[in-house]
């Protein structure tokens, strides 16, 4: 069984480098989908589900959200936009570091491991970076 909770939140980034208008600094509302996938719990509580949507929301809100949204986005290993990044720390704004360059297939896996991680049985992230674009990251098979 699958179940699929839909998150929203608003970022800026740029793709330094980049031979078209991402180059620039922009935002987007990304529109985030979580999967996750098990057997429904039997008794108790929660019986009859995957996972408690309001748990997931809650995992997803403090792991991802609360740290993505409204924040800088950059590619802490490039030079230019940790130039950005530090300037905007300096006073206090919020900024969020990935180990590459902030692309949807970056970012929907970057997510994917962090959910991972925090125990959450994620099999799917799919990150609409604009009304017609998104990537998405699974892992089905462990
Ligand atoms: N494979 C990828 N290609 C691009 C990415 C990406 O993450 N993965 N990102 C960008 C830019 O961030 C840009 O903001 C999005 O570009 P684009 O789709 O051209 O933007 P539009 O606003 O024109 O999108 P529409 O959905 O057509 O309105 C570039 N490429
Ligand atoms: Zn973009």
């Amino acid at each position: 069984m699958k179940v699929v909770k839909t998150f929203t939140f608003d970022s800026s980034h740029l793709l330094d480098g980049h031979d078209g208008k991402c180059k620039n600094l922009h935002g987007h509302t990304y529109k985030l989908e979580v999967e996750v996938s098990g057997s429904l719990h039997m008794d108790g509580p929660k019986e009859g589900m995957v996972i408690d949507f309001s748990d997931l929301k809650a995992v997803v809100k403090e792991q991802v959200v609360d740290k993505m949204d409204h924040a800088f986005l950059y590619n802490r290993l490039n030079e230019r936009e940790c130039a950005i990044a530090n300037l905007l720390e300096g006073w206090n704004l919020k900024t969020y570091p990935l180990e590459q360059r902030t692309t949807a297939e970056v970012m929907s896996r970057h997510i994917f491991q962090l959910l991972q991680e925090k125990g959450l049985p994620v099999t799917r992230v799919r990150l609409w970076e604009t009304p017609n674009s998104y990537s998405e990251y699974d892992e089905y098979d462990g």
